[in-house]
């Protein structure tokens, strides 16, 4: 799935200056299966950025098109589909419900498509050291735990893009290049793109290709 930004500015972005490269004021093109850094200085956007994308917040200029249609003309059903099949999202507040367990936040993710099998959620918990944490309540895991629970969430559904907001901010390099392998490796599996956004240039990967706010 093809995602364009046309001349997308959003109103509370509207009076600072951003740079010719920068996606809000400009044509901005996110292509299939591209693996994107979205690399800006705090306040720039990024979060603003991911929340657009995923049709939360509408208070913006110019238009997003999915294989060519604005994004602001799908139904609420439509997107219904999309955040269930078509785009993933790890969001800066990580948005776990923090009195369920780690167990009933990723089982009540998955359950809606059915695409891992439990088993296979054990495992990529155990791959980031948090399988221990399995049945604790998400609210009482560090916050780098719960940024780990909440990429696995991230995981357990299809998707064609997989929209990262700062994912890494309370991990350490170690759980971070973990994080990212994982990533890699499911983004390559189901043939998706995805987007990570981040304050600094990251040499740890070889990103298709850096966007700018
Ligand atoms: N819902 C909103 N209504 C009005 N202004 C907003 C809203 N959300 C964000 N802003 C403003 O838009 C600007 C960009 O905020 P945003 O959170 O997207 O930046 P960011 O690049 O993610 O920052 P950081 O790296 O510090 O997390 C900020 O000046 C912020 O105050």
């Amino acid at each position: 799935m093809n995602i364009q930004f046309n001349q997308v500015m959003p109103f509370p972005l509207a009076s600072i200056s951003h740079g010719t490269e920068s996606i809000w004021g400009n044509s901005a093109q996110l292509e299939t299966g591209k693996k994107i850094l979205l690399n800006a200085s705090s306040g720039k956007g990024k979060s603003t950025f991911s929340l657009t994308i995923f049709g939360i917040r509408k208070d913006y200029d110019g238009n997003i098109l999915y294989n060519g249609r604005d994004i602001k003309t799908f139904s609420v059903d439509e997107w219904v589909e999309i955040r269930q099949r078509k785009i993933s999202t790890v969001f800066q507040d990580l948005q776990l419900f923090h009195k369920l367990t780690v167990a009933e936040n990723l089982l009540l993710k998955n359950q809606l498509t059915g695409y891992k099998t439990e088993s296979e959620i054990k495992t990529m918990l155990a791959e980031l050291e948090i399988d221990h944490k399995w049945n604790d309540p998400c609210g009482l895991l560090s916050m780098g735990q719960q940024q780990r629970v909440a990429i696995v969430r991230s995981l357990c559904q299809p998707f064609n893009w997989l929209i990262l907001d700062e994912p890494f901010s309370h991990l350490d390099e170690r759980n971070s290049l973990r994080c990212l392998s994982m990533i890699d490796a499911e983004c390559t599996r189901q043939k998706a793109g995805f987007v990570l956004t981040s304050l600094d240039d990251d040499n740890r990967f070889s990103y298709d290709y850096e966007l700018k706010l």
